[in-house]
C-alpha cells in the first residue's frame, strides 16, 4: 500500500470523534475535472432524484433530501475518478489495519445539490441496511465560501457539532451511524459520496 502522507491523523480522528477530513485528498484540478464529468453526465440525463427510506418505505421528498445522483461505474470512469478510487482502496486497507473495521467493498455516487436544496439530519446506516460502516464524501467545489451554505454538519456522540465546508478536493469520512445533515445550498454543490461496506457489493441484499 502507498500511504498517503495524511493517513496518520485518520485512524485517531475516526476512533476519537467518529470522523476525519483530508483537505487536498485530490488536487483542485482533478476535483474540477471530476465535477465537469458530473456536469456532463447530468446534461446527458444520467442523474436521477435521490430518495429516502428503503424498500416499501422508499419516497421522494425534496424538503428532506434534494440532491440528484448517478452511481459510479468504475469501468467507465475518467482517469481522475479511477485514481480517486485507487486511493480510496488504499484508505480501506489502512482503516482495516489500524481500526480493524473489516471493510470489504466501496460503493459511490456523484451527487449534485441544486440551489435551494438540502439533506435533513439523518444517519446512513439503517437497521435494514447495516452494511454501511464508514461514509465518505469527496467535494468538488472550487472557491466555496461560508455564504454559499451547503455545510456538512456532523453530530458527534458527545453532543459536539462540527461544520465542514464542501471545498474542492477535500475528503470527509465519518462512521455511518453518526447523524449528519447538509445545510441548504446557495450554489449548486457537487460531490462524490461513498460508503465502505462490510460485505462485497453484490451481497448487500442479504
Ligand atoms: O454531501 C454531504 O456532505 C453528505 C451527503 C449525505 O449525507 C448522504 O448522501 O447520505
Ligand atoms: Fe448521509
Amino acid at each position: 500500500m502507498t500511504a498517503h502522507p495524511l493517513f496518520n491523523r485518520i485512524a485517531e480522528g475516526l476512533s476519537a470523534d467518529g470522523w476525519f477530513t483530508v483537505p487536498g485528498f485530490v488536487s483542485r484540478e482533478d476535483a474540477i475535472a471530476i465535477r465537469d464529468e458530473a456536469v456532463s453526465l447530468r446534461e446527458e440525463g444520467e442523474f436521477r432524484r435521490a430518495g429516502i427510506g428503503k424498500q416499501g418505505e422508499f419516497q421522494y421528498d425534496k424538503s428532506i433530501r434534494g440532491d440528484e445522483i448517478h452511481w459510479v461505474d468504475e469501468s467507465e470512469a475518467i482517469s481522475p475518478v479511477k485514481e480517486y478510487l485507487n486511493r480510496i482502496a488504499d484508505l480501506q486497507d489502512y482503516l482495516n489495519q489500524t481500526c480493524f473495521l473489516g471493510l470489504r467493498d466501496f460503493e459511490s455516487h456523484f451527487a449534485v445539490y441544486p440551489v435551494g436544496t438540502r439533506y435533513a439530519r439523518h444517519a446512513d446506516r439503517f437497521k435494514n441496511n447495516p452494511h454501511r460502516i464508514v461514509s465518505s464524501v469527496l467535494y468538488l467545489n472550487p472557491d466555496w465560501e461560508e455564504a454559499d451554505g451547503g455545510q456538512l454538519v456532523i453530530y458527534q456522540e458527545d453532543g459536539k457539532e462540527v461544520s465542514i465546508l464542501p471545498e474542492a478536493g477535500k475528503l470527509v469520512c465519518f462512521r455511518s451511524e453518526l447523524e449528519h445533515e447538509v445545510l441548504p445550498c446557495n450554489r449548486a454543490r457537487y460531490s462524490m459520496t461513498g460508503w465502505f461496506l462490510d460485505q462485497p457489493l453484490g451481497l448487500t441484499f442479504l
